[in-house]
């Protein structure tokens, strides 16, 4: 027995021996330069992630270590222009990593889809729902939820404001509403936030943050943990604790919503948008594709198949996902950094003087040759990108050269825009907020910082939402400015809003305190 248990351990021993020597001697990624500990053990990059620092940790190597590090023993992480058309571009043959499978519950929607067929299916059913044109379409809505968020700042003028839960709040009330947490809402008749649920959450109504943003603090975790340390996930999916179990079931509630709200859209709109007058994304999902004149659908093979209720389902509670802390988090450091450069608030606020918002809030439309909220907003994409972490894609069969190293098949690869967009060769003085370097800029020059700036992602895997979300960006920005000053609350503290990463970013104190005053003849 003890030669048995000895023999045991030796085994053990020599395993992990051979496999330290292999990782960092024999791999055929070894020559590539990255922290012993990254090139030993993927488990080193899970606890920085688990802790919220991956992404500067990475920029940080990147620094150390050039455009190529190995950030684990099959991950490469690159920073260099010509990769990014390579990894991220229309015909790239990398497909989305299997971490996405960790992330993607049952029937997997668009975000998660790894097969470039499915995914092309997908896609083309879905992002007629997203052209400008629909968008155009549901701007009253989306100006009903800024005119609520325009009365909370008023009622709170000359004293601090948590502006990340607000924003929060503002972004989850446009995508859409759960019943189970509506707020009647008679005495808001203008809150309309619908354009995937069909009803407001009613969260800026309610002033409460609904118990959605709560599980949506919690999904990423459970996913993580899933992910990274499954055996922990099934063993103490067995504690016989409420909480536990109720933390564990978030992932599966964010689902649940959708599938609630769409059943009783069904119900009170029907399926019939002639009928209905609908005028809501929504919409454009239930109605089969033959029954569309959009010219993007017009194109459309009839063999493709409408999407499921179920499919309609995991999309929309999808995009209320991602469409709520990214857009929330982006005014927030937005607001942050015009605190902080009140020139650039007096520079909007002449820029804006010609547009007549009604009831507070600009007309898109009318913004559209705003060079200087353009400026904005870019610049807050480039330095505050609200998924500033890797995007993680798989090296195609037969592998291939990235960056002057041969990368075997399967390996992981990826970019990260917060390192990107920090390139000092192409944007200099990186670390400062300066809109002015996307005003006037030569051609050349903006060329290559378009190249590197990509806080939607590019190609076929960008993001779905960016004209939504870039109408939400400018429509709270140009309402705002216009009618209110913004400063610093002096509760503030150094580090508050550093950055905390877990795929998404979010301010390292969870909180960003900021104090509005009328501006005189707004
Ligand atoms: C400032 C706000 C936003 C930012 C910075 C952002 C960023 C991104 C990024 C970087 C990706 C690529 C993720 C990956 O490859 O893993 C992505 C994908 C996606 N985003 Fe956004 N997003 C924003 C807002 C929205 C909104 C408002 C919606 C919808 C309501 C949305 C829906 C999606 C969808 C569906 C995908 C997956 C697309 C696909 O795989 O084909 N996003 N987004």
């Amino acid at each position: 027995m003890h030669l048995h248990l000895s023999t045991i351990i030796c085994a053990i021993i020599a395993s992990i021996a051979w496999t330290i020597v292999y990782n960092v001697f024999l791999s055929p990624l070894s020559a590539i330069p990255g922290p012993l500990f990254a090139k030993i053990t993927a488990k080193w990059l899970i606890l920085v992630d688990l802790a919220g620092n991956r992404t500067s940790t990475i920029h940080r190597l990147h620094r150390t270590y050039g455009s190529v590090v190995r950030v684990g023993p099959t991950e490469v992480s690159f920073s260099d222009a010509e990769v990014i058309k390579e990894l991220y571009s229309q015909n790239s043959a990398y497909m989305k990593a299997p971490v996405y499978d960790d992330f993607s519950l049952q029937p997997v929607g668009i975000f998660g889809m790894r097969k470039k067929e499915d995914h092309k299916q997908r896609r083309r059913l879905l992002s007629h729902a997203f052209a400008q044109s629909t968008l155009l379409e549901t701007e009253p809505l989306i100006a009903g939820v800024v005119k609520l968020l325009l009365e909370h700042v008023e009622s709170n003028v000359g004293q601090p404001l948590d502006v990340l839960a607000l924003f929060r709040m503002l972004a989850l009330d446009v995508v859409g509403e759960l019943e189970h947490t509506r707020i009647a809402s008679t005495a808001y008749p203008w809150c309309v936030g619908e354009l995937l649920l069909g009803k407001s959450f009613g969260a800026l109504a309610s002033h409460e943050p609904p118990a959605y943003l709560e599980d949506l603090d919690r999904n990423f975790m459970v996913l993580g943990l899933k992910s990274s340390f499954p055996w922990v996930f099934k063993l103490t999916s067995y504690f016989p604790s409420k909480r536990w179990q109720s933390f564990l079931r978030a992932p599966y509630r964010l689902n649940d919503y959708g599938g609630h709200a769409l059943k009783e859209y069904i119900v009170r709109y029907g399926r019939d948008p002639s009928r209905s007058k609908r005028k809501d994304l929504l919409t454009k999902m239930i109605v089969p594709p033959s029954a569309l004149s959009d010219a993007a659908l017009a194109k459309t093979p009839t063999d493709i198949v409408p999407l499921t209720d179920n499919d309609i389902s995991m999309e929309t509670a999808n995009f209320v996902f991602a469409g709520t802390d990214t857009t929330s988090t982006t005014l927030t450091y937005l607001f942050w950094q015009l605190a902080q450069h009140s020139e650039w608030q007096d520079r909007l606020r002449v820029e804006l003087a010609s547009v007549q918002p009604v009831d507070g809030v600009a007309a898109f439309n009318d913004l559209a040759e705003c060079r200087i909220l353009d400026a904005v907003v870019s610049e807050t994409l480039r330095l505050h990108p609200a998924a500033p972490a890797s995007l993680q894609r798989e090296t195609p069969a037969g592998g291939r050269e990235l960056g002057g190293h041969f990368i075997p098949a399967g390996t992981v690869v990826s970019m990260q825009c917060y390192t990107t967009q920090r390139d000092p060769s192409v944007f200099p003085n990186p670390e400062t907020f300066d809109p002015a370097r996307w005003l006037g800029t030569p051609e050349k020059q903006l060329a290559a910082m378009n190249v590197l700036q990509m806080p939607f992602s590019r190609g076929t895997r960008a993001c779905l939402g960016k004209n939504l979300a870039l109408m939400e960006l400018k429509l709270v920005t140009a309402s705002v400015v216009k009618r209110y000053s913004v400063a610093v609350a002096s509760s503030m503290e150094p580090g508050d809003m550093d950055l905390k990463d877990h795929f998404l970013a979010v301010p390292k104190s969870g909180r960003c305190e900021l104090v509005f005053e009328k501006v005189v003849d707004a």
